[in-house]
């Protein structure tokens, strides 16, 4: 496998550094697909944690992973000329440091995927004209492969559920016109002279149903826990795949799944590089509670919003603010429907 040793982003304006935490979480949710209580496994670290990871999955070749690793890191090394040359994002294109239109900034290199060929079609910097056609080829494979595994989860989750139809929540990401991304990130290491601690992405939660992680061996990625306030560090391993509950999937579960907050740390030592495929509906999909999920007389904590609403309400917020904060129903709403 090759990693970047050399840091390539060099200023360190306005990134911001965080206490190191020494939490290990050693409890995270392990889920082989195949073993007979993945169903129960998958739903409860949904429940409990937003996050799991899933081991030993046969269906994408760790030679995709590699190959497409190894294109990334060509890409990352790039002369900074050559890369600003697929930037700015807008949102999709090559970031450095900046994350999103609203003053976020984070340790990182990234190139942020459109998966949708629609939108690809109407934006033109969402194909990367010019990027070398190995990684776009490579991408496709991935995006391909993963999406078949967290097609396979969701309706894992759907049967343990008790949803009906199987396919409610995977037909979403499934659909020609899912509005799915992918993301590669580059954490350079820090030079050891600089600060240490540098926040490389920055608390957050998924705004889509569900995302994928998988990164090479160098730690960072953390996760808050339900209290709200323990942050714990989910030990690296290049060869699983770690899932993490989005907003959507929150909405959709009426609140029994929680999103979870996380975000990366820059590793003092070695670079990390990672991708997600974040699986997403269309446009115009109502994100509401599951009909077949509801209890007799359960209320939607939610107000009725589509994807679109609340991905244009995302991208006037912050990286670290409540999106779904401002979706919920007030006490007021409640009152008002008798409860
Ligand atoms: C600060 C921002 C970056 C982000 C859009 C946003 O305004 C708020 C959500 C952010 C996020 C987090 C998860 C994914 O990495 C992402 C692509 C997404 O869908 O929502 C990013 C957005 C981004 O980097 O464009
Ligand atoms: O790079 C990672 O490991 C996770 C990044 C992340 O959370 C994101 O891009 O939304
Ligand atoms: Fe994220």
């Amino acid at each position: 496998m090759v990693v970047l040793s050399q840091p390539i982003i060099d200023s360190l304006d306005q990134i911001k550094t965080c206490k190191p935490i020494s939490n290990i979480f050693a409890e995270i949710p392990v889920v082989d697909l195949s073993d007979s209580n993945a169903r129960s496994l998958i739903v409860s670290a949904c429940k409990e944690f937003g996050f799991f990871k899933v081991i030993k999955y046969q269906g994408i070749s760790m030679e995709l992973v590699n190959k497409l690793e190894s294109e990334a890191v060509n890409f990352f090394k790039l002369t900074q000329q050559e890369k600003e040359k697929y930037g700015p994002p807008n949102p999709f294109g090559y970031g450095n440091k900046k994350i999103g239109p609203n003053g976020d900034v984070g340790w990182v290199e990234y190139l942020l995927f459109c998966t949708n060929p629609q939108i690809i079609s109407q934006n033109s910097n969402a194909n990367f004209p010019g990027i070398s056609e190995n990684l776009r080829v490579l991408v496709k494979e991935y995006v391909s492969a993963v999406r078949n595994m967290t097609c396979e989860v969701l309706e894992m989750i759907a049967d343990e559920l008790q949803i009906w139809p199987r396919d409610a929540l995977s037909k979403l990401i499934r659909d020609e016109k899912s509005d799915s991304c992918f993301r590669l990130n580059h954490y350079p290491a820090p030079s050891p002279a600089g600060p240490h601690n540098l926040i490389g992405f920055g608390e957050h939660t998924d705004p889509q149903i569900i995302s994928v992680v998988r990164s090479n061996n160098t730690s960072g990625l953390q996760i808050c826990l339900k209290d709200g306030t323990t942050w714990v560090s989910v030990p690296p391993d290049h060869t699983s795949f770690f899932f993490n509950v989005g907003d959507s999937l929150q909405v959709m579960t009426n609140g029994r799944f929680k999103s979870v907050k996380h975000r990366v740390m820059a590793d003092s030592m070695k670079s990390r590089v990672s991708m997600i495929y974040f699986g997403g509906p269309p446009l115009n999909k109502k994100i509401t509670p599951l009909s077949s999920l509801m209890e007799k007389d359960e209320e939607s904590l939610f107000k009725e919003f589509t994807w679109c609403e609340y991905k244009k309400s995302a991208y006037k917020t912050r990286l670290g603010d409540n999106r779904l904060g401002l979706f919920e129903k007030s006490a007021a709403q409640f009152l008002v429907h008798g409860i």
